[in-house]
């Protein structure tokens, strides 16, 4: 029913993906100098989709623009509320609070302002490694230490050392973990056991946990995705952030739902909080959770499909590669390793080389040399030219190597 095959131009949008790379990938060295046209690059990197935003979406933002005025906006109506704990309620078993649900215009700037209201200056902050970088971002920008622990990776599927994350845990100076659930750059899906686990490590230390669950709608079929707050009803140091942004393609409408139960740190977040709202996003977000779930089926369907030709391809074309289909998100986490030194600059190889913008490597803070991560969230036609590019990029390399030593 929906045409996701479709091919829209996102020139002269000022979309981070088309205009963003050389800034966020190559830090704007301007001494790189890439033999392909913006327009020619495959884009497989920042993480939004090349899907329109589904139609009942844009239909809620044109219904608010018939409205014609649009003031100083805040979440009064219990219609938001009603749409978004409705979703969670249908499609996770979870219930919340009203009263336990704040806004804001993003999740990472909502990572930004927690670590500040939760960790004293001496405190620091523990994820799980590979991670996505502004998990540490957040913790350097308020000036409190970082400490990681690596994901075990057991034949292409990421598992968490307990034993290490309990003894980082203990160090009386975290105070909060930030967990990816599910996780990105590896997809997992973290089980109930898993978290269960998790949970008993930070009860027993006392953490805050933040629970980024901002990938958690977009699941591989046949996965459920289990709130962690849900598993821990009764433990109120949790902060669950979710947001329509990544599940409908909204991350430029800036609108995030944080669920703060704890009510001293909710009644500092409103305290300290820019609170208020763009009235387009929130009509939007509403639109999505009311009537937007048949074209996530849909793109489940359509994604689940590219991740089968994207493993079936590299499978074929790049055998000492490794990938394993992400059990959620859109991103593959793909092993070239044995293709590369260590030391390579993998997204500027493919950009310069292949003419594909990918992430990779160093940009995921640690444990994650000789790894890409691709965004399969485009038409299949995409999906396969930058496919055929990256393999053939290898194999030329390979074959340069092999020829000259
Ligand atoms: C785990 C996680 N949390 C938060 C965000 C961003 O939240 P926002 O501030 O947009 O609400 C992202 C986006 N991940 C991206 C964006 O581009 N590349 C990525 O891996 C993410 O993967």
């Amino acid at each position: 029913m929906y045409n996701f095959d479709e091919i829209i131009d996102r020139r002269n949008t000022n979309a981070m993906n088309t205009d963003g790379f050389r800034d966020y990938i190559f830090k704007a060295d301007d001494s790189i100098v890439f033999p392909y046209r913006d327009e020619e690059f495959i884009r497989m990197w920042v993480a939004d989709m090349e899907f329109a935003t589904p139609d009942v979406v844009i239909d809620g933002i044109k219904e608010r623009l018939e409205k014609r005025i649009f003031g100083y906006t805040r979440v009064f109506s219990d219609d938001y509320y009603q749409a978004f704990s409705k979703w969670c309620e249908k499609r996770y078993g979870w219930h919340f609070e009203k009263k336990h649900l704040v806004m804001s215009n993003g999740v990472i700037p909502a990572l930004y302002e927690l670590v500040e209201y939760i960790c004293r200056e001496d405190e620091k902050v523990l994820f799980l490694t590979p991670s996505y970088a502004y998990f540490k971002y957040a913790a350097d920008h308020n000036n409190r230490e970082s400490v990681v622990s690596d994901l075990i990776n057991k034949a292409g599927r990421y598992e968490i050392d307990f034993d290490d994350l309990e003894k980082k845990a203990a160090d009386d100076k975290v105070a909060l973990l930030i967990l990816c659930n599910p996780h990105n750059p590896t997809g997992r899906v973290w089980t109930e056991d898993e978290l269960q686990k998790i949970g008993e490590i930070s009860l027993r230390h006392h953490l805050w946990v933040i629970s980024d669950e901002i990938h958690c709608d977009l699941l591989r079929k046949g996965k459920q995705h289990i709130p962690f707050a849900k598993v821990f009803p009764n433990y109120d140091k949790i902060i669950t952030c979710m947001a329509p942004s990544k599940t409908f393609n909204l991350a430029g409408l800036m609108i995030s739902n944080i669920i703060i139960p704890n009510e001293e740190l909710r009644k500092t977040w409103l305290s300290r909080h820019y609170n208020f709202d763009n009235p387009l996003s929130i009509a939007a977000a509403q639109a999505a959770y009311e009537k937007g779930e048949p074209w996530l089926e849909e793109l489940r369907d359509y994604l689940d499909e590219n991740f089968r030709i994207t493993k079936e391809y590299i499978n074929t074309h790049l055998p000492q590669a490794h990938i394993e289909i992400s059990e959620s998100t859109y991103l593959a986490w793909v092993d070239v390793s044995e293709y590369f030194s260590n030391d390579e600059n993998l997204p500027l190889f493919f950009a310069y080389k292949a003419g594909v913008l990918l992430e990779g490597g160093s940009m995921f803070v640690r444990n994650s040399d000789g790894f890409i991560r691709l965004n399969l969230a485009c038409p299949k036609s995409v999906l396969k030219e930058g496919l055929r590019r990256i393999c053939e990029a290898v194999r030329n390399k390979n074959e340069e190597q092999n020829k000259y030593g």
